[in-house]
């Protein structure tokens, strides 16, 4: 499937986009091993966290949903997964990859994942290593990639790990191995990421002692259900932060949206480029800090991005750098390579895109050097990259000429209905076959 674009659309109105993704892969994860029923809403009914949710299946877990964001988890207790009768296929999500890797290391039953072409060039080193230094017997594919492997029966030690990159999956890992662990499992990161398993653990009733870099648990407690309110994803939220930015006339409220102080780098950065952006009517929801966002457009101009908001906007780079792309000036990330390990290499195929566009952006080992200019049009391609498809639609709005984007299946991993939501708000999107697209 490949969405058309036309120059010239508008992005004015007030929109809740869907659940956070993250926070959704953690509300089943957590409630299939607690005790007791977990409800849920606000999840986000897109593949990536249905493929979670479809693996907890497959180990026995009664969920009932998604309808209408509800969904139902018959908690089994921390032992109460069952082997499942074939391979976890769970698609293009890294985050269902490496985070039931560490909740599945203490299990007693060996289990095989899986996943898309794209999720299958992606690094589980990074996790299979920690576990390994746990106890786990863990197998990877070729060059460390998927399949990745967990055998049955091994007891898992707590550990103290340091971890050697900032990333909130391995993290996360490592502290659901550590639910499994004899004694106490230490993480320390580099630099802050996203803390939602952290925040969750202490939801369910789980003492998570986090102090700095530095998140400590006790192995061998239990969970208890709970009521889970998923925010609105501000990684979806985004794409609209940067079109309403750079179209002109534009006027966008985003209501219910998850501002975590771990997430709101795209806020840090956009206000830095000259954004408009007030966050209002903030509130705590389940745990979460929430807010209504409104947008206004606004002359960008280009700005050195501070490596300390890297984490903090790590999945919506590739729609800053449309932001980019539109500012006055030159824009300079640095200190991003982890962008070269996730769906795409998110910094090469964005440059590709860009010049395609008539944009002076050059990559460099960890980041990329972008000229404001004028966009033109052209036919890019995704590289099965949910994040990249939406950011060069959002380019069409300060387009001259059509926009065609190739391969965007994927962008129902996070944001299903992006094309219904994009188009009421003005932009002039289209769904078209690949087929009609010669
Ligand atoms: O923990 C999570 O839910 C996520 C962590 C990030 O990955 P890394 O930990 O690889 O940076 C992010 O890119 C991903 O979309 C979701
Ligand atoms: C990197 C992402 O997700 P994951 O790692 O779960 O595939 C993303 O959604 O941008």
């Amino acid at each position: 499937m490949e969405f058309l674009l036309q120059p010239g659309g508008q992005m004015r109105g007030t929109a809740r986009v869907p659940g956070d993704k993250s926070i959704s892969h953690r509300s089943i994860m957590l409630g299939a091993i607690a005790d007791g029923i977990t409800t849920v809403d606000g999840f986000l009914e897109g593949e990536d966290a249905l493929s979670t949710l479809k693996a907890f299946q497959a180990m026995g877990v009664q969920i009932e949903g998604p309808e209408n964001g509800r969904v139902v988890i018959h908690g089994v207790g921390r032992d109460g997964l069952k082997a499942p009768a074939g391979d976890l296929y769970v698609g293009n999500s890294g985050t269902s990859m490496r985070l039931l890797a560490g909740l599945l290391a203490g299990q007693n039953f060996d289990v095989t994942m899986t996943g898309d072409v794209s999720l299958s060039k992606r690094p589980m080193e990074r996790v299979a290593a920690p576990l390994r230094a746990m106890g786990a017997v863990v197998e990877t594919g070729e060059g460390g990639r998927p399949p990745l492997t967990l055998r049955g029966g091994s007891k898992l030690q707590g550990i103290d790990y340091v971890l050697p990159m900032a990333s909130a999956q391995v993290k996360s890992c490592v502290l659901l191995a550590g639910l499994y662990a004899e004694g106490q499992t230490r993480t320390t990161e580099p630099a802050p990421t996203r803390d939602h398993s952290e925040r969750m653990l202490r939801g369910f009733g789980y003492d998570v002692h986090v102090a700095g870099p530095v998140a400590t648990l006790q192995g061998g407690g239990r969970l208890s259900a709970v009521h889970i309110d998923v925010p609105a994803d501000i990684s979806s939220a985004a794409f609209f932060m940067v079109a309403a930015s750079i179209c002109p006339n534009a006027d966008l409220t985003l209501e219910h949206v998850g501002i975590n102080p771990t997430r709101v780098g795209v806020i840090n950065i956009l206000r830095a480029m000259g954004g408009d952006i007030t966050v209002f009517n903030e509130r705590e929801v389940g745990g979460e800090p929430v807010a209504d966002i409104r947008i206004r457009h606004a002359k960008l101009k280009g700005i050195n991005i501070p490596e300390d908001q890297v984490p903090l906007a790590i999945d919506e780079f590739p729609v800053l750098f449309v932001a980019a792309a539109c500012a006055e000036g030159r824009t300079v990330l640095t200190g991003a390579e982890e962008l070269r390990v996730k769906e795409s290499d998110r910094i090469q195929v964005m440059a590709d895109g860009l010049q395609a566009m008539g944009i002076s952006a050059v990559p460099t080992e960890d980041g990329i050097v972008i000229e404001g200019g004028q966009i033109t049009g052209a036919t890019v391609n995704s590289h099965h990259d949910h994040r990249i498809a939406m950011s060069f639609a959002v380019a069409s709005l300060r387009a001259t000429k059509t926009i065609r984007i190739q391969d965007c299946d994927n962008v129902a991993t996070s944001f299903p209905n992006f094309v219904e939501l994009a188009a009421s708000l003005g932009m002039q999107i289209e769904q078209v076959d690949a087929e009609s697209a010669s």
